[in-house]
């Protein structure tokens, strides 16, 4: 296996580089600020299962939520006080007082204090646009609100973070002006600058010269929040490091506000992998794609699967060229070794594989497959593939086909004869399929009723094989769909019939294509069955099974 190529990217030498530490404080704010995203909702035990899970990666700090602005998370806030955190800080998060309030009364700030932990973040204007519109208060009231805020939150024994909101916005609009609401929060105790491109539009190249300014006129620690919405949020953020952020927010998938926040489960392999920073324990980097699936999981998202590192696609070659140049060296296309971040290499079987797919799925299932018969597969699944058929999601039918061009499936049972009857019978509607099957050279008769015509085929053959078979007693269907493919045929289009076998212990999934959507749930069906058996005890006689193509 080839090396992997990557060696650090150097950042750009400028005055402070020998200074700047090489580890880079994780500031995560998928409670709060993913939960500002448009289907993200969590409970209070939610946010303290993804908090437990963040502590358990290594994330140095976790932004809880708002206490101010809602009872889930004024109990989260409980519910964390009252717990040991052994390497994570718990922040709350809120804004600047409120104009018309003393500090002491602003409930806000109250509410920041009663969250009990050692950490607030408080979020400030930097841009004339926002504190002339949208608090509507003069330029001196803003640095005034920011000071007295930061200060009297100190004054509590708190650590203030002071996220500059719009600062790159700011900058660009008034530069004097923004740096003037940094100063303040630096003067007035903040330990931490956080530089956020709110609206999500900067660009990488902005992003490094507005930070390299600002950190060439502060010693306080910056940091960066990028939002998504030009697309540049993870390389916006680690613009920022090299320009001399070395505090890093983001949330677990990019979840967040409009389109999300800089997705740390790329921006922490990156910086750790490619930039030599330390962001977590390099023995943990391995958990990665596991918390990004259990966030998924937690907050009822479904996951990305082309998601950078941590998706199921992120090591999956779908290209013959691609498969074949990887399983000489996965370095030919792949960034880095999947594992690094506890991901897996995959490969698909599709019309655009060619013999290297197929002969690395059939090792994968254990199937010694010579380039003969991986380039007879590879024919094969073309046409199959043309016809419909599509193995992606079919790995049972796949198997089946590969094992049967190496003659090695016998033959469990042939179908004769299919009928499938619907009828009112006493008010109640009643569908019935009756199957004449040749099973271990016997003809037998099956007949059984459904709540439709597939499930009537499906108890049918149950019937018809379970006398022969008893292994299939604890085999059932679990999933079933249809996907019309030609619907410009109406009625007469061709259906492909996607069916999930299980046994308790594992799943398997099977594929039929037809004109006739009972003949093709049939050879559905049929393999979920003939997978089954391949499985189980060994089986007396050997021989071709049926082409899936052919309608029984
Ligand atoms: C960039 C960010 O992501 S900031 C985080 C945004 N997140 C959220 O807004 C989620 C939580 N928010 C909430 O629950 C509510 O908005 C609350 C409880 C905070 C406030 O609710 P309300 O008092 O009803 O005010 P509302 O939401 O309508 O407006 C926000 C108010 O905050 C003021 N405000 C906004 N930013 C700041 C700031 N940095 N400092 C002080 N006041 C601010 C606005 O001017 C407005 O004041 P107004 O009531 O005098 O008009
Ligand atoms: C603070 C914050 O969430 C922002 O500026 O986007």
């Amino acid at each position: 296996m080839a090396p992997f190529p990557h060696s650090p990217i150097p950042n750009r030498p400028h005055a402070h580089t020998q200074t700047m530490p090489d580890t880079i404080e994780v500031f995560d704010t998928t409670l709060r600020d993913g939960t500002q995203g448009e289907h993200v909702t969590l409970s209070a035990r939610d946010k303290m299962r993804i908090a437990r899970r963040l502590e358990a990666f290594g994330i140095d700090v976790i932004e809880g939520g708002w206490p101010g602005s809602n009872p889930t998370d004024q109990a989260f806030f409980e519910a964390a006080s009252g717990e040991t955190w052994a390497h994570t800080s718990i922040c709350a998060f809120g804004s600047t007082r409120h104009a018309s309030n003393a500090p002491s009364e602003d409930a806000n700030l109250q509410a920041l204090i009663e969250a009990d932990t050692d950490v607030v973040s408080i979020f400030g204007k930097s841009w004339t646009l926002h504190v002339e519109q949208a608090l509507g208060v003069s330029r001196e009231t803003n640095l005034d609100l920011i000071r007295s805020s930061v200060a009297f939150l100190r004054e509590h024994g708190k650590r203030v973070i002071y996220d500059a909101e719009h600062f790159f916005d700011g900058f660009a609009d008034h530069p004097a002006y923004a740096l003037r609401t940094l100063r303040a929060a630096a003067e007035a105790g903040a330990d931490t600058l956080v530089l956020c491109d709110t609206n999500g539009g900067s660009l990488p190249h902005d992003i490094y010269d507005v930070t390299a300014a600002v950190y060439e006129d502060f010693d306080t620690t910056l940091g960066i929040h990028a939002h998504n919405n030009g697309g540049c949020a993870v390389a916006n953020s680690l613009a920022a490091v090299r320009a001399g952020a070395r505090h890093m927010q983001g949330t677990i998938n990019g979840l967040g506000e409009r389109c999300g926040n800089a997705d740390l489960c790329a921006v922490i392999p990156d910086l750790q992998l490619k930039m030599d920073f330390e962001c977590v324990d390099p023995d943990r980097l391995d958990d990665l794609v596991d918390l990004a699936r259990f966030t998924n999981e937690v907050a009822n998202l479904d996951p990305d699967d082309g998601a950078p590192y941590v998706g199921r696609s992120a090591f999956t070659h779908k290209g013959g060229v691609h498969v074949s140049a990887v399983m000489e060296a996965p370095s030919t296309y792949e960034h880095v070794e999947p594992n690094v971040v506890g991901n897996r290499r995959r490969a698909l079987v599709s019309d655009l594989s060619g013999r290297s797919n197929i002969q690395y799925k059939a090792k994968e299932m254990g199937i010694d497959l010579g380039s003969d018969a991986a380039a007879q597969a590879v024919e094969r699944i073309k046409e199959l593939e043309h016809l419909g058929y599509e193995f992606q999601g079919a790995e049972a039918s796949f198997e089946l086909l590969l094992r049967t061009l190496q003659d090695e499936v016998p033959d469990f049972f042939g179908l004769d004869r299919m009928r499938v009857w619907s009828g009112q019978d006493d008010e109640a509607q009643t569908v019935e399929a009756s199957l004449a099957l040749t099973v271990q050279d016997e003809r037998t008769l099956a007949v059984a009723e459904g709540n439709g015509p597939v499930d009537a085929l499906s108890n049918a053959m149950r019937e018809g094989l379970l006398s022969f078979y008893p292994s299939l007693d604890g085999v059932r269907l679990s999933d079933y769909k249809v996907r019309v493919l030609t619907p410009q045929d109406g009625t007469a289009a061709t259906v492909r019939v996607l069916i999930e076998h299980g046994d308790g212990a594992r799943t398997w999934n099977t594929v039929g294509v037809s004109e006739n959507i009972l003949d093709a749930s049939w050879q559905a069906l049929a393999d979920g069955m003939r997978y089954a058996l391949f499985h189980a005890a060994p089986t007396p006689t050997a021989g071709p099974a049926p082409d899936p193509a052919a309608s029984g």
